[in-house]
């Protein structure tokens, strides 16, 4: 196992601290003007990505440090214990091995001395013999019907990869309807099951643990609404389970034979790869979905075995402790110029957020320094119509990924050449800004007299010199999503290890889970509440006094 770090005693941190003073003296302009071989340096082709930091604050000793800091925090031992199946969630005591479902070479893992490899690929057979026998119409309903219809229900992991990549992918879709089922909230599983037909539904109760509230309760719901038109010995026709619990699977009626399980070393928000992936699978066919786990198989490859210098997921990972340790930047933003990725930022938010927003370190002590940062984004352009005048002119450092495909799924008159036109002008227009003499040369040029220059100028100038990521992906298919959602799974177990925190629990979910426990009989008893804190009383009263009316 590797050592336990704190990074802001190494010596490539006290040098970052000097070198930072240093830096700042120099835009990224300036950087660029310094060196005509900026972007050479800074970018790396990796099959069909092409991933350019060079629109950063960082020059050569920038970067040097930075791998220097990586080293010291030992990530290479830190690599190779995750990639063997070492227990490095130790807080509850498993390995990691996500990277192992997409691994479909020979090689062996062992964990708790057993190989894990056979049972993943057994799993995987599995799947794909279910997938095709719905895709091609071969398993029926209980009135003999084929399948048309798919209702995940999952919440959290269980819903947001599936989601994300199925949204990501929709090209590559076919005839089946797919629908997901999340939040507690009854709207959400009424609305969905409106209008569907129980004789062509097939429900995938999606939960690692098959307890989660959610889940379960509208697992429930989703069985109530079929009993009404089927019957009990109907429902393995119509309910599998992609789980880790075949005890609780059993007990909720659902056959082990539609049971599509994984295992404690998936972590829920690394579990798409696993059985949890089956509506990816059901929706792009099995073909597709390997594909997509060859591409992270290949980022996992690359991730492992390339020196940190020319390795993608350590480069973008050092990058975000620099603004987040030395310049105070407080979020990220995800930027996909991709329709199809609309869900990537949403599907990062749990990725990044609930692995790495620690506050102690692997020692048991409260960090001091900062650890995970806030992830948020919308697509592009949408996002220039509404957030974007902050992250230009707004007084926060918000370091940006920018994501686009080269071509389009969809070529439809000049589109995509408008699109990506934005996507290389916002980079542009980050870094370069505009400066005052640039406005008053335009006011100018537009006929404004020097009283009206005057006073509308200082409004029209742009600081730059906001940093930016490029990921220019040739073409969004399985393998390179694939590709690019390890990459940045990667990213976020790198900072995890220089933050020196568990980046595989979420204990961070569990009180508000507890006190809705106790809260839900609250909300049955007839009797003013009085035992909590006044607002939250004052809120359980009000709601009971409105629903008594
Ligand atoms: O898959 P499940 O066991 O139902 O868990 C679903 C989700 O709920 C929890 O609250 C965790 O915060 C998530 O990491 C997890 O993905």
């Amino acid at each position: 196992m590797f050592p336990s770090i704190n990074f802001t005693t190494t010596k490539a941190f006290q040098y970052l601290t000097d070198h930072f003073i240093k830096l700042n003296e120099k835009s990224i302009q300036d950087l660029f003007n310094e060196d005509v071989n900026r972007f050479k340096k800074f970018s790396i082709l990796f099959e069909g990505i092409l991933f350019d930091y060079s629109k950063n604050r960082i020059d050569d000793t920038t970067i040097a440090l930075l791998m220097q800091l990586a080293r010291e925090c030992k990530l290479e031992d830190a690599i190779s214990s995750m990639f063997n199946g070492e227990k490095i969630n130790q807080t509850e005591n498993r390995a990691v091995l996500h990277t192992a479902l997409r691994n479909s070479t020979d090689s062996s893992i062992i964990v708790d001395g057993k190989n894990i490899i056979p049972e993943i690929k057994s799993v995987l057979d599995r799947m794909e013999a279910f997938s095709n026998s719905i895709i091609l119409g071969e398993w029926k309903g209980f009135s003999g019907k084929p399948i048309d219809t798919i209702v995940n229900i999952g919440i959290g992991g269980s819903d947001l990869g599936p989601v994300m990549v199925t949204e990501a992918l929709k090209h590559y879709k076919n005839h089946l309807k797919l629908l997901f089922v999340s939040n507690i909230d009854g709207t959400h599983i009424v609305e969905t099951l409106k209008n569907l037909n129980p004789e062509t539904t097939l429900f995938l109760i999606a939960s690692k643990t098959f307890t989660t509230q959610e889940t379960m309760t509208n697992a429930h719901s989703a069985r109530d609404w079929f009993l009404k038109a089927g019957k009990k010995e109907d429902i393995e026709k119509h309910f599998a389970a992609l789980s880790t619990n075949d005890e609780a699977v059993k007990e909720f009626g659902i056959n082990l034979n539609n049971m599509f399980e994984f295992w404690d070393w998936v972590g829920g928000r690394y579990s798409l790869w696993s059985a949890i992936g089956l509506p990816i699978m059901l929706s792009i066919g099995p073909k597709n979905f390997k594909l997509l786990l060859d591409g992270a198989h290949s980022a996992d490859k690359h991730f492992k075995n390339t020196p940190f210098e020319q390795n993608i997921p350590v480069i973008m990972a050092l990058l975000g402790v620099w603004y987040t340790n030395f310049y105070g930047a407080e979020t990220q933003a995800i930027l996909p110029y991709d329709q199809y990725l609309h869900r990537f930022a949403a599907y990062f938010q749990q990725g990044d957020m609930e692995s790495n927003g620690k506050y102690i370190d692997r020692n048991g002590n409260e960090v001091d320094y900062e650890t995970g940062p806030i992830i948020w984004g919308e697509p592009g352009t949408n996002g220039q119509h509404a957030f974007f005048q902050l992250i230009h002119q707004g007084t926060k450092l918000i370091p940006c990924d920018f994501i686009a495909s080269a071509i389009s799924l969809n070529p439809i008159g000049n589109h995509h050449e408008i699109l990506l036109s934005n996507f290389f002008a916002q980079t542009k227009a980050l870094m370069n800004g505009k400066d005052i003499n640039q406005v008053i040369d335009e006011l100018k040029l537009a006929g404004k007299s020097d009283e009206e220059i005057k006073k509308i100028a200082p409004f029209k100038v742009f600081l730059g010199n906001r940093p930016t990521n490029s990921f220019l992906i040739k073409k969004i298919d399985p393998y390179s999503l694939g590709t690019i959602i390890a990459l940045y799974e990667h990213k976020i177990f790198v900072q995890g290890i220089i933050w020196n925190i568990f980046s595989f629990d979420q204990w961070g979910v569990e009180l508000g889970k507890e006190l809705a426990k106790t809260i839900q009989s609250d909300l049955k008893s007839t009797e003013e509440i009085t035992h909590h804190d006044a607002s939250t009383n004052g809120q359980i009263n009000q709601f009971k006094n409105w629903r008594k009316e």
